[in-house]
């Protein structure tokens, strides 16, 4: 037992797989409890601790989890977790040791791209050691994309590439970035259950099974819904046994150094409009998401007269749109993170300038 250290833990998984819906509803579901979250996005704009912090149309004050400090959550943006552990993450736990009487538990959401081991290898360093552990390593598969195949062929295209093109030696496909995700995993939670059917639920499975060992449970969610005692109090000590694992990217990874990792061969920016035409923006993101190699986008729009913010939230080809908090004192303006493989910033600018009003 590590009744004195800090349980983590960490929820690792590809970019859209449902990280964020998951925190946001241990959040929720932990009240009471003092949660400090430590949030790391890979494109330049924070959008998930945005909506971590965004208070729900339902939320009810009294009821929200104690916060840590002025909110208890912590952006670690625009870099990839695992290739910014010394300068981001670790003073980033210094600070919360520092404060560990006041947290009972860290959560922390790794990038979609980021490599858990290098972040639970860190627990092993002197000055967090002490006094944190990994309660668990928690992988996020998306299961409608594992079922159709997604990361397998992507694996595929990228040998295709590999072929054509010398410089894409080194891209590590999907198809590894999931290994790598999996095998670190104390917890494997599959999400979007509600878009699977019983073939594809099969399918998903023997994707899992094959990759990780029959004692690390796995678990099928909805809309981010899981039991708090699923999902913590696991007391896995990751950090003790992170050395075993292992990972098709441990060779190129030099101490201290930046490594060649999947998020090298991946294109992010950011788009900013003024007020647009709700329909006439989903249109021209559909269609980009159709033409385009487009892994995750995400934002928000600005209509004109509506007080309230539109969520926006593409991954693969499927596009969820909502309406989360008024822009309250935020100035509105649609602004949307895009990542993906070829793709250039000036061409979906234009696209979606089509929808300004
Ligand atoms: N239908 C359905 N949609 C889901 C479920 N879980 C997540 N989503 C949707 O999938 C999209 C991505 O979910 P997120 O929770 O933002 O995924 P993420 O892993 O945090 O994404 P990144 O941080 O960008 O890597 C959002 O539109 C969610 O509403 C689910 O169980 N069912």
């Amino acid at each position: 037992m590590q009744l004195n250290k800090i349980p983590t833990t960490v929820v690792t998984g590809f970019l859209g797989s449902g990280k964020t819906t998951l925190l946001s509803n241990v959040l929720k579901q932990a009240a009471g409890k003092r949660i400090a979250v430590i949030v790391n996005e890979f494109g330049e704009l924070d959008i998930d601790a945005d909506l971590l912090r965004s208070c729900p149309l339902d939320c009810d004050d009294e009821q929200a989890t104690t916060s840590v400090g002025e909110n208890g959550i912590y952006e670690l943006a625009n870099g990839c977790i695992c290739c910014t552990v010394e300068e981001e993450f670790l003073p980033v736990m210094k600070q919360l040791v520092e404060r560990r009487d006041d947290i009972d538990h860290i959560l922390i959401e790794t990038s979609g791209l980021a490599l858990p081991k290098p972040l639970v290898q860190a627990f092993n360093w002197p000055g967090i050691k002490e006094y944190c552990t990994v309660d668990a390593v928690i992988t996020v598969i998306d299961g409608p994309a594992v079922a159709a195949g997604r990361f397998a062929h992507d694996a595929a295209q990228v040998q295709a590439q590999r072929l054509a093109d010398e410089s894409l030696d080194h891209d590590p496909s999907l198809q590894e970035l999931l290994d790598d995700q999996l095998s670190a995993a104390d917890l494997v939670v599959v999400s979007k259950n509600d878009l699977l059917d019983a073939g594809e639920r099969e399918r998903v499975q023997a994707v899992i099974s094959a990759k990780v060992p029959r004692a690390v449970k796995t678990t099928y969610i909805s809309h981010g819904e899981a039991e708090l005692d699923t999902l913590m109090g696991l007391d896995a000590a990751a950090e003790e046994r992170i050395h075993d694992v292992h990972n098709h990217h441990d060779h190129h990874h030099v101490h201290g150094e930046h490594h060649d990792h999947a998020h090298d061969h991946f294109d992010s920016f950011v788009i900013t409009l003024g007020e647009v035409d709700s329909d006439k923006l989903q249109v021209a993101l559909k269609n980009l998401l159709s033409e385009f190699n487009i892994f995750r986008a995400k934002g928000f729009a600005a209509l004109p007269g509506k007080p309230m913010r539109q969520v926006l939230q593409a991954v693969g080809k499927r596009l969820d749109v909502y309406f989360d908090r008024p822009w309250g004192t935020d100035q509105p303006k649609t602004q949307l993170v895009f990542i993906g493989k070829g793709i250039e910033a000036s061409v979906i600018q234009t696209a979606l300038e089509t929808a300004l009003v």
